[in-house]
């Protein structure tokens, strides 16, 4: 409405709003009220992003591919169309609420039928009134001004509902679309491939900023759409009857003002995709420092971080300036064309004015009949920016949709080169990160397809044999990219009881044979079989857990920390899968439906609403402790269990210092110290009692003393363990020790050889000789 208000010569009710929502902020223009409409909602957020592509630890050869997907921006609508098709459809299509959605949608529709009727009444009304006008009928003025006045209360309401709706609508579709996306990137660990493979520059933004400019323009625009069709057929036939050589200037002026705005505007498609990333990579910088606050003030790092921020500042402003210049020359032109409008018609129809053939209200009817129409036929050349803007959204989300779904289909729509010789293997783990965990009969995953060495596979037999709970066979690992060999041909198994400490120099691959098993690469060949499948794939399931170098700390109380991932899920539904879990136990769970909050003393005040259940922490032959098979849900731990683990991980003091209050919430990565961190990740090894469990260097922050507690629980536990580290005084915890070369540089040992791998008991392990493999 306000678009209509503001254009030149308009002077009956509003027409509908053709302003698609901005893209992007811009130099304001003169015609900026028409643009204004819905505009505002997006620009304020729609930088937001914390995952640039320069974030990616290590891409291959450790280049960043955000250069190149920027200058990938594709203005070509071979590519557009497709994906604009492809993000479009499902929602209307697929969408359980597929039925509802359309009607709303149709419902939409007919509103903005509904407003053009109003812009054609109130057509005729101004020819009316203006002739009363010029005739000085002041009764016929008066009457006509009624109408006008009832009018006016009978058509707003139809511009103000439909924009509602219409809104409505989009945020629908957008919720709908978001969770699609999200379902998506989580779906068999795209996340991660798409981090590790630096496959697209910042998904955050794309899932929290793009998903949502998408869906309210692409919704607007199909609006403006319908309504330029109606409004054009309902007015061309009014401007035909006055004068049909003002309907031929109006098709010329229009159609080269469209050719004309598309030559020069055309920059502004590629501008508006990097800025988009720019402005992610900016904002992205500030979310760092706020991450890594202690460690920057201890560097003393602030002139160094305020150089790179103002790096990318520049950078986004750089670019900005481009596109400043850019909707520069196009406004020249547009604001031109816009204001000659004002005049042309009245200029074309006025010698019949002066030759009395027709009356004066016929002049401003013809004006407001040519700004109808040539606003119609002229979308693109008014619009050309949020269109610009459009494109770019749509080929931002198209192609993080096709690298989504090629993740998911077993492939990877990887569209870098760079990111291609990087995530060959990433593309290869998407699968393997295990879909297969119900399988029964065991499923390779991951299939090869990795240049030299045929990729990894993976197999989860559910159930544990009882004989072995991991087997790898023949695996080779090589670094992506480089191709350089870390480990050739290892071949082991690891049994019950059996734990194993991999040790070797820094970058040997001793992580890298760690993520193999998890998934996370597959750059090599060889073979895995996981007995049990890993924690975390569904509530309280799991044989294996992996215990990461970096203790990751989860938003949330101190009780999601230690309930995590094991039964990471909203409360409602833990306390379910807890209640059937006690019932099925048949009286083995330990019967009261709440310890209290603090029954065990501890004057805790936690939700005391947790079904309690047969685990107890430490003790190895506990009925519900792993014994044989995947599948089993592990009850939900009593909030005396939970404090059980903190005790045995020597976290007492930290539960004191709260107050014994499970549920309280604090910034648990900033509060706790790293040593803290890795022993809360021991409490969930002991909460969770997988199996087997595959730790990272998990120890590396703790005291000797502490080390060995926790090591000594996890015997207590009947828990297995994989350890890497570098520690010599962990050999006493392991059966064997696994000791790899890598590639041979920094050894000391005279037997090293690359890729070189050797077995040993632990007890054969002096601290010389596993310092000399130090390097
Ligand atoms: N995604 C990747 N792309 C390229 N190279 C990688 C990637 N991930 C790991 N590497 C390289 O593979 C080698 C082995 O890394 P890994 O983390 O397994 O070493 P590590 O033995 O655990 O080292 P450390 O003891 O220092 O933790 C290193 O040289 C590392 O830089």
């Amino acid at each position: 409405m306000l678009a209509q208000l503001c254009a030149p010569a308009s002077l009956g009710l509003a027409g509908p709003s053709k302003g698609l929502p901005r893209l992007h902020a811009r130099p304001r223009r003169p015609d900026r009220c028409r643009l204004a409409t819905r505009s505002q909602q997006a620009p304020a957020e729609q930088r937001e992003s914390t995952t640039p592509a320069e974030a990616v630890p290590r891409s291959a050869a450790g280049r960043s591919v955000l250069t190149t997907k920027q200058e990938g921006a594709s203005t070509d609508l071979a590519v557009i169309l497709p994906r604009l098709k492809e993000l479009v459809l499902p929602y209307w299509m697929e969408s359980d609420e597929k039925n509802s959605a359309r009607w709303r949608l149709a419902g939409v529709f007919a509103l903005t039928l509904g407003t053009t009727g109003v812009s054609v009444v109130f057509n005729y009304l101004g020819r009316d009134f203006f002739n009363a006008l010029s005739a000085k009928d002041q009764e016929k003025f008066t009457e006509m001004l009624i109408k006008w006045l009832l009018g006016i209360c009978a058509g707003v309401p139809v511009y103000v509902l439909r924009d509602y709706y219409q809104s409505k609508l989009a945020l629908e579709w957008r919720q709908w679309m978001t969770e699609r996306f999200t379902a998506d990137y989580f779906y068999d660990r795209t996340f991660y491939q798409v981090q590790a493979g630096a496959l697209v520059d910042n998904p955050d933004q794309r899932i929290a900023v793009d998903i949502r400019n998408f869906t309210d323009t692409a919704l607007t625009f199909s609006v403006v759409m319908l309504n330029a069709v109606v409004d054009l057929v309902s007015f061309s036939g009014i401007l035909y009857s006055i004068y049909p050589p003002l309907f031929a200037a109006l098709l010329v002026y229009s159609i080269g003002g469209t050719a004309l705005s598309l030559r020069i505007g055309q920059p502004l498609v590629g501008l508006n995709f990097q800025q988009e990333a720019q402005e992610a990579n900016f904002r992205y910088g500030l979310v760092r420092v706020r991450e890594n606050a202690e460690s920057i003030a201890f560097y003393g790092g602030e002139d160094n971080e305020q150089r790179l921020l103002n790096a990318r500042l520049r950078a986004a402003v750089d670019n900005f300036l481009e596109l400043l210049k850019a909707s520069r020359n196009l406004s020249f032109f547009t604001s031109f064309y816009r204001f000659l409008i004002s005049v042309l018609p009245a200029a074309v129809v006025a010698p019949l004015y002066f030759r009395g053939e027709i009356e004066f209200g016929v002049i401003n009817q013809s004006a407001s009949a040519f700004n109808h129409i040539l606003t119609d036929v002229s979308l693109v050349v008014y619009q050309f920016e949020a269109i610009a803007g459009f494109s770019a959204v749509v080929d931002r989300l198209g192609e993080f949709r096709e690298v989504l779904h090629g993740s998911r289909n077993g492939g990877t729509a990887t569209v870098d080169p760079i990111a291609l010789a990087a995530s060959s293997d990433a593309e290869d783990a998407a699968p393997a990160a295990g879909s297969s965990s119900s399988s029964s009969g065991g499923v390779p995953q991951g299939a090869g397809g990795e240049g030299e060495g045929g990729g990894i596979t993976i197999t989860d037999l559910p159930g544990t044999s009882g004989r072995s709970l991991l087997d790898i066979q023949d695996l080779t690992l090589r670094v992506p990219s480089s191709g350089t060999t870390l480990v050739s041909g290892l071949t082991l198994s690891v049994t019950p009881g059996q734990s194993l400490l991999i040790m070797g120099p820094s970058g040997a691959g001793k992580t890298s044979i760690l993520r193999t098993v998890a998934g996370l690469w597959n750059s090599g060949s060889g073979h895995i079989v996981r007995h049990g499948q890993p924690m975390g794939r569904a509530e309280g399931e799991g044989d294996i857990f992996f215990v990461p170098q970096r203790p990751y700390v989860v938003l949330g109380t101190l009780r999601d920390q230690l309930l995590y991932p094991t039964w990471a899920q909203p409360l409602e539904a833990t306390e379910a899968a807890a209640a059937e879990a006690a019932a099925a136990e048949g009286g083995k769970a330990a019967g009261s439906s709440s310890d209290g909050g603090g029954s065990d003393g501890s004057g805790g005040s936690g939700t005391g609403s947790h079904a309690a259940a047969a685990v107890s922490v430490g003790s190895s032959d506990d009925s519900s402790s792993s014994s044989n098979g995947a599948g089993r849900r592990r009850p939900l731990p009593t909030d005396a269990q939970l404090r059980e683990a903190l005790r045995t991980v020597q976290l007492a003091p930290l539960l004191e210092r709260i107050g014994g209050n499970l549920d309280a919430v604090a910034d648990w990565a900033s509060t706790l110290s790293l040593g803290e961190q890795q022993r809360l990740a021991f409490a969930r090894v002991l909460l969770a009692k997988p199996q087997l469990v595959l730790m990272d260097e998990s120890t590396s922050a703790l005291d000797t003393r502490n080390e060995r507690l926790l090591y000594q629980a996890l015997r207590d536990a009947g828990i297995t363990f994989i350890s890497v580290g570098h520690r010599p005084t962990l050999t006493q915890f392991h059966e064997r020790v696994l000791l790899v070369h890598g590639t041979g540089s920094g050894l000391d040992a005279a037997d090293a050889a690359p890729g070189g791998w050797e077995v040993r008991p632990a007890s054969e392990m002096s601290l010389e000789k596993a310092l000399d493999y130090m390097g």
